[in-house]
């Protein structure tokens, strides 16, 4: 077996995912009605593992903007959760170093009750930082939305498009290390996209080492140099981004 720790690279890991294994349950009832006659017939509610991420191991260094490239349902939303430790691997290690701000879902962390202020405040928060940091913050991350008046509005009744910019926003007027981007950028529109894609930059430019998951090949190539493509489950390749997606476009579905 290899050993992803002693990879070694240029830049010092950000991110380390060692011989990672995901596992979950597909059930093989359908609906309640089957279930209950099982159950009844005291005959079992059939529930197979199935490996989401099979041993899967990479290496990032720091600074490195790196794409999550593969079919759907192939583990890449899976493998960011976690790096976001939002899963915990049933086999394997993942290992991060410094603060970790995901764009995983759109408006994860977001409270549907709290308006758009409350939640800059709540999400800041749950980032690191202090209520006088986001003070200082809170008029950029607002023009960086574009919401306007609506910051003071509860956001089950803003649209996609509002919560990601907002979202978007938070995360990335946060002091952070590593940034994980699963797909949100397709809910904006283009002008926002731009803005987007330059920001990232910017925070790349900083240092910030980025994992991106994006079905469009034109937004990784702009803001990747390397890609993952991952295939039934397994790393099936690891190298520069052109190539990941002459990888992805050549492997039969
Ligand atoms: N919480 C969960 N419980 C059960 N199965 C899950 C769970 N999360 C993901 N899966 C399954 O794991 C597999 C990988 O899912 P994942 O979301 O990582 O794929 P993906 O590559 O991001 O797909 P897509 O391109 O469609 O977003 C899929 O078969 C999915 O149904």
């Amino acid at each position: 077996m290899s050993n992803t720790l002693l990879q070694t690279s240029d830049a010092t890991p950000s991110i380390i995912v060692d011989h990672v294994t995901k596992q979950f349950l597909k059930r093989n009832t359908h609906s309640f009605k089957e279930a209950f006659i099982r159950w009844v017939k005291r005959g079992k509610v059939r529930a197979d593992q199935f490996k989401a991420l099979d041993d899967v191991s990479f290496q990032i260094g720091e600074g490195e903007s790196v794409a999550v490239l593969g079919f759907n349902g192939s583990g890449k939303s899976t493998t960011l959760k976690l790096v976001s430790g939002v899963l915990e691997p049933d086999a394997g290690r993942v290992f991060t170093r410094g603060r970790v701000a995901g764009l995983i879902e759109v408006g994860a962390g977001f409270h549907p009750e709290l308006s758009g202020r409350e939640n800059v405040y709540l999400n800041a928060a749950i980032l690191g930082m202090s209520k006088a940091q986001t003070d200082a913050r809170f008029d950029d991350i607002v023009a960086f939305s574009e919401i306007g008046d609506f910051i003071d509005q509860e956001v089950k009744h803003y649209s996609s498009g509002m919560f990601m910019r907002l979202a978007f926003a938070v995360a990335i007027h946060v002091d952070l290390d590593v940034l994980l981007v699963d797909e949100v950028l397709s809910v904006g529109d283009a002008p926002f996209r731009q803005k987007c894609y330059a920001k990232i930059e910017e925070l790349v430019a900083k240092g910030v080492t980025m994992l991106v998951v994006s079905h469009d090949m034109g937004t990784v190539q702009r803001l990747c140099r390397r890609g993952i493509v991952i295939h039934e489950h397994k790393v099936l390749f690891d190298g520069g981004i052109e190539e990941a997606v002459e990888v992805i476009k050549s492997t039969p579905h």
